[in-house]
């Protein structure tokens, strides 16, 4: 099988890079300058020259309080790309997979958000990712969209990351308390896409395909996120940082983020079998894989 996925720097076009060659699975990354997603035309030419298997698209604009002030381009690469790249790989007769967000959601709910749940988001970034869920859906029924949430990894840029650096200049950090959600270790969501992208690719029951929610097993918030990270770094040789809970409203910022965002992975345990470990395992591997760097 050989896979597409677009980005190349990104935390799961790498995850998935390095799984498919641990599985020896063929993995092509396309990115920039090849192929620029606020140009989605762009995508034609080099999708169809890689002649593949299955596309994944993963690469997106993830800023999400810059996308606040370029909501057109945000518009572009995140819902009018993802639209473009189910129009090619409808016409190749390949099934695409695509990442979207828990921030395609308000936040408002008590329980955890079901795929049978409206989204309605409060971010331009949501907005977007929401708009490209629907374009891809519009384009093609050979779909399987994974609504991942609150994705870190030894690769690119992310909240474990950016909690490691500013520690080392700061023995305390305030962060948000009210904001609940799962966090999701890459290198599994690249495991997920892979199981996912070897069943597809063979099977065309129409139940294997849609929107399905994946992200670490448990929940908590970015403060509680946050301490349990300086816990593990601690029991590496890490210095001790003390985590300050705040609310939100003490943390402005350009974007709204949900207060709730927990997703339910139970339909895609049930339809692929797949659950992701629990959130402080996963962390754990990714404290493991930044010590050894
Ligand atoms: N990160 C998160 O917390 C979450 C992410 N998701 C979704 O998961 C997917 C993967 O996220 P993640 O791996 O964290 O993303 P990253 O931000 O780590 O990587 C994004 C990738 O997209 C590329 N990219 C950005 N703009 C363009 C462009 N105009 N043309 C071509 N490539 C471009 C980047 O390239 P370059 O580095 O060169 O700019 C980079 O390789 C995204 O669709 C995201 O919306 C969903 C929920 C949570
Ligand atoms: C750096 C920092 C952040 N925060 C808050 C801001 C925010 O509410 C929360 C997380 O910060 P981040 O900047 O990592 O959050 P953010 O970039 O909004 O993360 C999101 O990215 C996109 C791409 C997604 O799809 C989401 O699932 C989610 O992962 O922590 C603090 O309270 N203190 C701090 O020192
Ligand atoms: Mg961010």
């Amino acid at each position: 099988m050989r896979v597409l996925i677009t980005g190349t720097e990104g935390q799961v076009d790498t995850s998935v890079k390095a799984l498919g060659e641990q599985l020896g699975i063929e993995v092509i990354r396309i990115g920039l300058p090849d192929i620029d997603l606020s140009r989605p035309d762009s995508l034609e030419a080099p999708v169809r020259a890689a002649s593949p298997d299955v596309i994944i698209s993963s690469a997106a604009y993830t800023a999400v309080d810059k996308a606040e002030s370029e909501p057109d381009l945000a518009r572009r690469i995140n819902g009018d790309a993802p639209g473009e790249l189910a129009r090619i790989a409808a016409s190749l007769n390949v099934p695409l997979l695509h990442l979207s967000t828990d921030y395609v959601f308000p936040g408002d709910k008590d329980g955890v958000y079901d795929e049978a749940d409206t989204p309605e988001p409060a971010s331009v970034y949501g907005a977007t990712k929401l708009a490209g869920e629907r374009q891809i859906a519009a384009n093609t029924d050979n779909f399987v969209i994974l609504r991942t949430a609150w994705v870190y990894s030894p690769y690119g840029n992310n909240f474990v990351k950016t909690m490691l650096r500013l520690g080392k200049t700061r023995d305390e950090i305030n962060v948000v308390a009210d904001q609940h959600g799962c966090p999701t270790y890459a290198p599994e969501i690249a495991r997920a896409l892979l199981t996912v992208a070897q069943k597809i690719a063979a099977d065309p029951d129409p139940k294997l395909r849609g929107i399905f929610h994946l992200t670490g097993t448990g929940e908590t918030t970015w403060a509680d996120f946050a301490e349990t990270i300086f816990l593990e770094s601690v029991k590496r040789g890490g210095k001790a940082v003390k985590v300050n809970p705040i609310a939100t409203s003490d943390y402005p910022t350009p974007a709204k983020r949900p207060a709730n965002s927990r997703l339910s992975g139970a339909k895609l345990h049930s339809i692929y079998g797949l659950q992701l470990d629990p959130w402080p395992v996963s962390l754990s591997y990714c404290m493991d894989a930044l010590a050894a760097t």
